[in-house]
């Protein structure tokens, strides 16, 4: 049983229609142990007879039987065990991967076989050792004589341990020093037992085989023997085959992207500026968002909600509740709180207190000849968190606390504070009982005044019940215009607002709420909104990155052409290179990822150094997610900017692909 059978072979190329016979019949069998050499005209067949025995070339009609067993060239994966198993293959021009070092051209076979990578290791030094070039491990091909490049290709096709060595004008391109010793190592690979089938144009090459085939005219001319063999026996493949390993791709796919440092580096940079564009602006959202929680949780109770009279009657969203709200601030005289409406709220569970209020229409302080006019003098409720007030106390009986602002109005910006228990005049306007204009006039003591800038520390306070009898006494309505609820803690804050709205009077919903939760989240939604409308402008740029990473990967395979056709020589399956360009892009997308996480980091550390100064707050805060969800935006954009020029890749046809410049 011969090793290897071929059978009525033929194959045409076509231009156009026209038809070009190359191989018109060939039968021939080969033995282990066997060193053909296969002589011819240029032009006669014999590269595409190898690429046909190589299980390269798919397009031909005939039979070839390895041990006897059909190999069906229709099937690719076939085809790539075959060639990865059982073919090794040698070049007239080496075709040795140029960014690879000696020793990793001889892996990249290796890691297609079973072997541990230590023994993978040992292997390929242990092979190139053999060849003459131990010394030589970590040269790139560049750096190699033509005789050692033809060692290492050597090297390379004997590395998993393959029956079959084709070897294609071997020694084309060498000196006759090196052709002796390339011959000589050919040799005694036949001699261990390997079939060699070598194509050659040299009588004396052919001379040191053990056959000489001559093709021509496709046909086979005359099959010389010159004598037996060395060895007939066939040694029994010892290292097994298997597909190349993921990890294999991906250290091959890092080393390319090392290789290539300078371009990779631009791409890197180019997409990172739009992750970190995105980052900060997502970081800037977040700041700003906890920055007014910050605020509003400062100046106001969280536990507290505003109530106000419902004049619509149905049950308002949450919208409709803030615009009641922005009313209420406008024009306060069309809500007022009915007794019954007061009472009905003093039963809702869950209360810890409910404070009727004021908040009136214009008025004006005066103290020793200076005025300070203003609008929306309120009662004080327990809404007002502590923070408010930078001096004095909460107004009692008969007090007033005014804003830092009025006071300084009234007594100048050195001594405002000695305003605390001076008398001043307050004049204020409201209703009277038949809806004409009343003034309200009285003299209070200041019991403390509120913060500085902030927009809630105009507010001017009085005390509810004094509040109450100063109107009664102008002949004004008394009634109050809205309900400062506390819940009795922060968790049922909803619960208590929710019951509320809920509740009816004369089948009517009564009552508006605003809870300082619903005031921040109203607020939060449009900073979020600007800052995801800011990220994604930002985003945009990352359209022009996916680009960026497309031509790369296309000016990445146009240049890698040759050495795709080397690796599916070798039996990397298409798989395998579409996971080598895919793995590579992603790694690009994974350091550009990197890259802008520390730039966001950097930028948003000087942001903040600035800004705190200012604000006393870091207003930039870029969270976990946001660190996750820009690793995960750069991978996938560059995925699927891999997506196509990985899928060419895949689908280059080795054999046109193997005689790219
Ligand atoms: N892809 C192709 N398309 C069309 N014709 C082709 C193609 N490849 C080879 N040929 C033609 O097939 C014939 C055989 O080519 P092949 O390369 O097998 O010859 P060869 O014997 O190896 O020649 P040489 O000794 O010069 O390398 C040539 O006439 C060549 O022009």
């Amino acid at each position: 049983m011969s090793l290897l059978k071929l059978s009525n072979i033929h194959k045409s190329y076509f231009l156009g229609k026209e038809e070009s016979k190359v191989l018109n019949g060939i039968d021939l069998e080969f033995n282990s142990g066997e060193f053909v050499s296969i002589l011819g005209e240029s032009g006669g067949g014999k590269s595409t007879l190898m690429n046909i025995i190589g299980g390269l070339d798919r397009e031909f009609s005939g039979e070839l039987l390895l041990n006897n067993e059909k190999l069906d060239h229709r099937k690719e994966k076939q085809l790539d065990n075959y060639r990865r198993g059982t073919i090794g293959y040698i070049y007239q021009s080496y075709n040795l991967i140029t960014h690879l070092t000696v020793l990793e051209n001889v892996m990249v076979s290796l890691d297609m076989t079973s072997l541990s990578h230590t023994e993978r290791v040992a292997r390929a030094k242990q092979l190139l050792e053999q060849v003459g070039l131990g010394e030589h491990l970590k040269k790139h091909p560049n750096q190699l004589s033509g005789g050692q490049k033809q060692r290492v290709a050597i090297a390379r096709a004997l590395a998993s341990d393959p029956e079959i060595i084709l070897a294609d004008e071997p020694t084309g391109a060498l000196d006759s020093k090196n052709t002796q010793e390339v011959l000589a190592i050919l040799k005694k690979i036949a001699a261990d037992g390997k079939l060699v089938i070598a194509v050659t144009h040299s009588q004396e090459v052919a001379n040191h085989g053990t056959r000489i085939i001559h093709l021509v005219d496709g046909q086979i001319d005359s099959d010389v023997r010159l004598g037996e063999p060395d060895s007939q026996d066939k040694t029994p493949a010892k290292i097994e085959a298997r597909p190349l390993r993921a990890g294999a791709s991906y250290l091959s796919a890092f080393k390319h992207l090392l290789y290539n440092f300078k371009q990779n580096s631009l791409i890197i940079i180019g997409t990172a500026i739009g992750i970190f564009a995105v980052l900060l602006f997502s970081g800037l959202g977040n700041g700003i968002n906890s920055y007014i929680q910050n605020q509003v949780n400062s100046l106001v109770n969280p536990r507290s909600m505003t109530v106000l009279s419902n004049p619509s009657g149905k049950k308002l969203s949450n919208t409709e509740a803030q615009q009641s709200m922005q009313e209420f601030s406008q024009d306060p005289t069309k809500f007022f709180i009915s007794d019954q409406q007061l009472t009905q709220i003093k039963k809702t569970k869950g209360t810890a207190s409910i404070e009727p209020g004021y908040q009136l229409g214009t008025y004006s302080l005066n103290y020793q000849g200076k005025n300070s006019n203003s609008s929306g003098i309120q009662s004080y409720t327990k809404a007002f968190a502590d923070n408010n007030l930078k001096n004095g106390n909460w107004p009692k009986s008969n007090e007033i606390v005014i804003s830092k602002q009025q006071a300084v109005t009234l007594l100048g910006n050195n001594n405002y504070r000695s305003l605390i228990g001076k008398k001043i005049g307050v004049v204020i306007n409201w209703l009277s009982a038949q809806d004409t204009p009343v003034q309200v006039k009285t003299d209070l003591t200041v019991s403390g005044i509120t913060g500085s800038s902030s927009a809630s520390g105009q507010v001017t306070l009085l005390n509810y019940s004094s509040l109450r009898s100063l109107l009664k006494d102008a002949g004004a309505r008394t009634e109050p215009n809205f309900i400062s609820v506390n819940a009795k803690n922060l968790d049922n804050v909803n619960s208590v607002a929710n019951s509320i709205r809920n509740q009816k009077i004369n089948g009517k919903h009564a009552f508006a709420v605003m809870t300082v939760g619903d005031l921040l989240k109203t607020i939060n939604t449009y900073v979020s909104l600007a800052s995801t409308v800011l990220a994604a402008i930002a985003g945009i740029s990352l359209i022009v990155s996916v680009l960026m990473i497309v031509v790369t990967m296309y000016m990445s395979v146009a240049e890698r052409t040759k050495e795709i056709g080397i690796l599916r020589a070798l039996g990397e399956r298409r798989k395998d290179i579409r996971r080598l360009f895919t793995a590579e892009s992603l790694m690009i997308g994974f350091f550009s990822a990197i890259f802008a996480l520390i730039i966001a980091w950097l930028a948003s550390a000087a942001l903040n150094h600035a800004l705190y100064g200012l604000i006393k707050f870091n207003i930039v805060q870029i969270n976990l997610s946001n660190v996750i969800f820009a690793i995960l935006v750069s991978l996938f954009i560059s995925l699927i900017a891999a997506l196509l020029p990985a899928r060419k890749a895949s689908r280059l046809n080795p054999i046109e692909a193997l005689s790219a410049e």
